[in-house]
């Protein structure tokens, strides 16, 4: 089965038609779309802090961070300064000791239009270093799906998320792959789209990624970059990466961790 190939049977009995990748594409950006058009939101990180229980040293230290929605951002710095335990806070894996972490929504004057959300776990997806190692599924289609909901009181949820799939699948160019493929089987680089898919068809908030060039031949390599620029267009990413000269021409904003959890915004060094 090929990935353009109508997905109805796994979905809930939702009609071939609706999940045909135009129609799923306009459905992404109209959910995107419903605010006022001057409006725009950032992720915002005040005076976080981070000391694992039973440690008695703080990982991260009164860390401030904001980035605007469809921006791509990049954090850098030296292995073990807590670049990788930021993201897992952020993604929820982990509660910081203090501080807040919230979206806050801004109208055309800047100024904040309403109180601000806190940014819950279910609308932040992040991609692992080596993401490949995590496949749990015998085929690309069942990687992608694992874990939706089964029960029919979630038929909605089901069915926004079908109406997601053909977009993930497009944009992450999964198209030409069959759905039957052992995810295992895939080259390094068709690894990490399906990763990226497994996340985009959630929609997030947020898209963290954790070295997501780590691993990968030179072609690979370019093929995630250009993949990350298409698909910073609808999202807002935040990258953890050693690899600046590859990513540096996507980042709008770039932090620097220093040892001690401390992180202060910085010019990618090139
Ligand atoms: N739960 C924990 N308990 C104690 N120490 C921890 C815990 N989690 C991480 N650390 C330590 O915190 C420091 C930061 O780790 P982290 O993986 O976040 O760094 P990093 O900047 O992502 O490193 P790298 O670039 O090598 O991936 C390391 O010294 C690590 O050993």
């Amino acid at each position: 089965m090929e990935a353009s190939v109508a997905l109805s049977p796994i979905l809930l009995g939702i009609s071939s038609n609706r999940t045909s990748y135009s129609h799923s594409r306009r459905h992404f950006k109209r959910k995107r779309a419903l605010k006022v058009a001057s409006d725009f939101s950032k992720i915002e990180v005040t005076n976080l802090s981070y000391k694992p229980p039973g440690t008695q040293q703080s990982i991260l230290n009164d860390v401030n961070l904001s980035l605007r929605e469809k921006r791509f951002g990049l954090i850098f710095g030296r292995s073990g300064s807590g670049k990788t335990t930021l993201l897992q806070i952020l993604a929820g894996l982990a509660q910081p000791t203090c501080g807040s972490i919230v979206v806050q929504k801004y109208g055309f004057d800047s100024s904040p239009v309403e109180p601000p959300k806190t940014l819950l776990p279910e609308k932040v997806g992040i991609v692992f270093q080596f993401p490949e190692r995590y496949f749990l599924a015998d085929t690309v289609l069942e990687e992608i799906t694992f874990g939706w909901p089964r029960q029919k009181a979630d038929a909605l949820l089901t069915e926004d998320l079908a109406l997601n799939l053909q977009y993930a699948i497009s944009s992450v160019g999964l198209k030409t792959i069959s759905l039957d493929e052992n995810p295992r089987a895939l080259s390094g680089g068709y690894k990490r789209r399906l990763a990226l898919a497994v996340q985009l068809v959630q929609m997030p908030d947020l898209l963290l990624l954790d070295e997501p060039l780590a691993g990968l031949d030179w072609k690979a390599r370019a093929d995630v970059v250009n993949l990350l620029k298409n698909i910073k267009k609808d999202l807002t990413i935040l990258v953890v990466s050693h690899d600046l000269k590859e990513l540096a021409p996507l980042v709008d904003k770039s932090w620097k961790m220093d040892l001690g959890g401390v992180l202060k915004e910085a010019p990618v060094p090139l």
